[in-house]
């Protein structure tokens, strides 16, 4: 599966191992940078990772930060993008299969690396399982296309 993943300097150790992860499981990992602990703005990352997504078919993206929550908010404000902020194994398999979220957000600051890379893993193998869940998420398509501002 192809995977695009970004971060900021909070994010970096982490999203490294991610990447040594995925890659170890054959997925093609894009990685958006940044490159280095240097003090970055997170939008930026966000802005990198989503750009790519919107070119690629089927690849779902991963940003990591210092808690995960200000690349979420970033990310969610994009048309399209349905981002999820995890921090345990029974969301990451709820927000794939409930919310068919296409975007992981993850707090390096707030989790582990171990626990970290069963959350990846976990929202990677999940499936949305439409039905029902299709009404709720065109639902909130709906607040995209009729609230601009
Ligand atoms: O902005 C954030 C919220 O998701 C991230 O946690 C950032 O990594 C964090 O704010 C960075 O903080 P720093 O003081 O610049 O290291």
């Amino acid at each position: 599966m192809k995977i695009v993943i970004g971060n900021d300097h909070a994010g970096f150790e982490l999203k490294g191992a991610i990447v040594t992860c995925l890659a170890g499981q054959g997925h093609e990992v894009i990685d958006c940078g940044s490159f280095t602990t240097e003090s970055m703005d997170f939008p930026v990352s966000v802005k990198r990772v989503i750009t790519k997504l919107r070119e690629l078919d089927d690849a779902l993206g991963i940003l990591v930060c210092g808690t995960g929550v200000g690349m979420s908010i970033a990310a969610n404000k994009y048309d399209g993008i349905r981002a999820a902020l995890v921090h345990d194994l029974f969301t990451a398999r709820m927000t794939r299969e409930h919310n068919d979220s296409n975007v992981l957000c993850l707090g390096a600051r707030v989790i582990s690396e171990d626990d970290a890379l069963n959350i990846v893993n976990t929202w990677l193998s999940s499936s949305y399982l439409g039905g029902k869940y299709d009404v709720r998420n065109k639902m909130i398509r709906d607040i995209e296309v009729t609230e601009q501002c």
